[in-house]
């Protein structure tokens, strides 16, 4: 059975073995299983969880590809104030409008979240989401069109990707953002905005201390490698990338973290994180990523 509807959410299975669990809640992607093209037969999971957040829909998942929308972080602009961090995407409960492919070679699916009197008790705009998740042999695509349903006015909005990707934190780098410049939320200037800094790393950035790094116009192909593994990511309409892991002294305070959770993942997170995006009435505007497991 390539695709398993659950009462809590979809498992994928595709055909060649690799799979995908996903919830309602938040449209959340919580296991991205996958082989690797030099070892077939062996699948790991490419996508953290915390093994101490709940999956009851009381509160945002800890891991996993959260959904940020419409706001990313703690809300600057005045339109997103009543908003909670990183938006309610992730807490929402999305529609599966049904399977677009189902083949030897992919299984692509379609989910959809649209305002209701919830949403625009927290931010007062019209819209629709497409959520396209798309699970081939050694990749996973997750593809998200948000589209401004008002017949006159423009609303702003930012959305990512908050990817967990499954890794050795300590000995995981990402590249090419040698020479970027960056946006370093963990050390914040006397105006109360972070630091403009110039990433030096020419080796790959590494996590080995506390790192929330907004990359502005990053490249849009993406390596984070490790010893034994590592992924490729690429990007469209992600003019940022933030790329964060707490370490010890943060990450413990961090609610649904699982004790020393920080040394398995490193978030890397698409989107517009630090830009908004001003969508015109009618509009849509499309987020992709694209994970491939090396
Ligand atoms: O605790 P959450 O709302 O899931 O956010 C977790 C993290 O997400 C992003 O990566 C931000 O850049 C961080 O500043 C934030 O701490």
């Amino acid at each position: 059975m390539p695709i398993e509807q659950k009462k809590e959410g979809l498992l994928l299975e595709h055909h060649k073995g690799p799979s995908v669990d996903l919830l309602w809640f938040g449209a959340h992607v919580l296991s991205w299983k996958s082989a690797i093209p030099s070892r077939p037969d062996v699948y790991t999971n490419r996508i953290f969880t915390s093994s101490k957040s709940p999956l009851d829909g009381s509160v945002p998942i800890r891991g996993g590809i959260p959904i940020v929308f419409p706001t990313f972080a703690t809300p600057s602009h005045p339109d997103h104030l009543k908003l909670p961090n990183h938006g309610f995407a992730r807490t929402e409960i999305w529609k599966w409008d049904g399977n677009l492919i189902d083949n030897q070679h992919e299984i692509t699916i379609h989910l959809t979240l649209d305002d209701t009197p919830r949403t625009r008790r927290l931010w007062d705009k019209p819209f629709h989401l497409d959520y396209i998740i798309s699970l081939q042999e050694f990749s996973l695509t997750t593809t998200l069109r948000i589209t401004n349903t008002s017949a006159s006015a423009p609303f702003d909005f930012q959305a990512l990707f908050h990817t967990y990707h499954a890794c050795p934190s300590a000995s995981t780098r990402v590249a090419p953002l040698h020479g970027l410049t960056y946006f370093d939320k963990n050390d914040i200037d006397t105006d109360g905005q972070p630091k403009r800094k110039v990433e030096g790393r020419a080796e790959g950035l590494d996590v080995l201390h506390p790192t929330d790094a907004v990359f502005v116009d990053p490249p849009r192909e993406i390596d984070a490698f490790w010893p034994l593994g590592g992924v490729h990511i690429s990007t469209i309409g992600t003019p940022e990338l933030v790329v964060w892991n707490p370490q010890a002294t943060a990450g413990q305070k961090i609610a649904e973290m699982e004790d020393e959770g920080w040394e398995k993942f490193v978030c890397i997170e698409p989107g517009f994180a630090r830009s908004f995006k001003t969508l015109e009435a009618g509009k849509t505007h499309v987020c992709s990523q694209r994970i491939t497991a090396l």
